[in-house]
């Protein structure tokens, strides 16, 4: 369809003998917001990286990614990130030597594309303002979080990926997070959301997608999936007030 943004195709991730990954569709639409919910080991992470062309060890790698109606799954990682691919990986990584207005400077000088303004993003991130001119390794978890995401927004994203936003944040913090993903995703930016918090990611997110051992278990709309007793049992047992 036209108006995917980002769309894989028989996507494959092996490790040896090991499956890591066995993806036959997923697209990403503008203003859609999708989870990827699993449980440790699943493939969230190595589906993210995946899209980017990135792997922690050397797997092969088959399928097509792509990216506003063209292929990118041969291309290098940098090459993806240029075209506005852009994944935020676990743990909201910044430079700790460089202050809060340096990290995003960084990022503007390497975009490749038109990205969000200082501006916007303060507007979606008033903190990181109140913070400017403090290191990165001074902040917390959660500025952390938030700064690695307005790096990416720098970049000019046409998609964007985060890996476990809400890892090590409290609970507080976690809603914050994602309450302003969902404004970038309502203001049109399709974003992937790995979440092993599901019950967090279930107030925000679209659709919802439950990889098992590399494979799709179920996916689906939110309001459908949230019923699913799959996820029920795994995730959300014990929620009846
Ligand atoms: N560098 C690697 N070498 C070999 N196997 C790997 C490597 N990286 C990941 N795997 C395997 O791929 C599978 C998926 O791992 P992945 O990290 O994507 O899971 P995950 O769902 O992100 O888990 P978690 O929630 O723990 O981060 C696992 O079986 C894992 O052992």
């Amino acid at each position: 369809m036209s108006d995917v943004v980002l769309e894989a195709r028989d996507l494959v991730v092996a490790y040896g003998g090991n499956l890591a990954l066995d993806l036959p569709h997923l697209a990403l639409r503008p203003g859609e917001l999708v989870g990827v919910v699993g449980a440790n080991g699943a493939g969230k992470s190595t589906l993210v990286n995946a899209l980017l062309g990135w792997s922690r060890g050397t797997p092969r790698i088959s399928g097509s990614v792509r990216l506003a109606g063209e292929e990118i799954g041969a291309l290098p990682t940098h090459e993806r990130v240029r075209r506005g691919l852009l994944l935020v990986p676990e743990g909201g990584p910044v430079f700790g030597r460089l202050t809060v207005a340096e990290n995003l400077a960084a990022a503007e000088a390497a975009a490749g594309r038109r990205g969000y303004t200082e501006a916007e993003v303060f507007d979606l991130f008033p903190r990181l303002r109140e913070r400017l001119h403090h290191a990165g390794a001074a902040l917390s978890g959660g500025e952390r979080q938030m700064l690695a995401i307005a790096r990416s927004l720098r970049l000019g994203p046409r998609a964007l990926l985060l890996d476990e936003p809400s890892i090590g944040l409290a609970p507080r913090l976690v809603s914050t997070v994602l309450r302003t993903v969902r404004r970038l995703v309502d203001a049109g930016l399709p974003v992937l959301l790995v979440e092993q918090n599901v019950r967090a990611a279930i107030e925000v997110v679209d659709r919802l997608v439950l990889l098992e051992r590399g494979r799709i278990l179920a996916e689906g709309p939110v309001a459908a999936m949230r019923d699913d007793p799959r996820i029920i049992e795994a995730y959300l047992g014990d929620t009846v007030a």
